[in-house]
């Protein structure tokens, strides 16, 4: 794992149907063997990745977020977030658009926890998973999970070094548009 704390990442989607139907034209092209992205003709831009459109949702895990799994696992907290305008892309990329696509971040890094832990527990140590699905739009809280939960009975909180939690944790998180 590189000593760089936050790495950046762009995935160009490909033209939705509805798009090619109404005769938009690509204005973004990720460039090949790099980690540019060329915006009309002349204006690139670097990044740590770049991804085209005909780029898999495995070569964007792997590349991206696999190896913070395993720091996770040896004791790392670590964050991913997809910012985007609406419609850019970043629910697919976290969770697979609908069930007969392929699935994003999250089916892939609850596999890999569960797979490394899996070989960890071979020298006998035991580890205890947890998981929170929260949306937070507009300053409130909501648990995806507990949908009976108010907004006003959660909160975020920091211990003294800023910790929001005790354990390691790594969080997956969209920018709610
Ligand atoms: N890499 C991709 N390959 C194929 N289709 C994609 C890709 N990325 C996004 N799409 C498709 O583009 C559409 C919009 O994507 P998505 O819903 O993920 O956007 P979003 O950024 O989450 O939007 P919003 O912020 O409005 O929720 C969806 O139909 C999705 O399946």
């Amino acid at each position: 794992m590189s000593e760089v704390c936050v790495r950046v990442a762009a995935r160009v989607r490909p033209l939705l149907p509805r798009e090619v139907l109404r005769n938009h034209r690509v204005c973004v092209r990720a460039v090949p063997g790099s980690a540019q992205v060329m915006l009309g003709s002349d204006r690139l831009f670097c990044f740590d990745h770049a991804f085209g459109p005909a780029a898999s949702q495995d070569e964007v895990y792997e590349s991206c977020v696999q190896p913070l799994v395993e720091s996770l696992l040896d004791g790392y907290n670590a964050t991913v977030f997809c910012y985007g305008q609406t419609g850019s892309g970043k629910t697919h990329t976290l969770g697979g658009g609908s069930p007969d696509e392929e699935g994003g971040i999250i089916e892939r890094v609850a596999r890999d926890v569960f797979l490394s832990l899996g070989k960890r527990g071979d020298d006998g140590a035991e580890a205890t998973v947890q998981v929170s699905y929260m949306e937070l739009y507009m300053e409130e809280l909501r648990d995806l999970l507990e949908l009976h939960t108010g907004p006003k009975e959660l909160r975020i909180r920091e211990d003294e070094r800023g910790n929001t939690g005790k354990k390691q944790s790594l969080t997956v998180a969209k920018q709610v548009t």
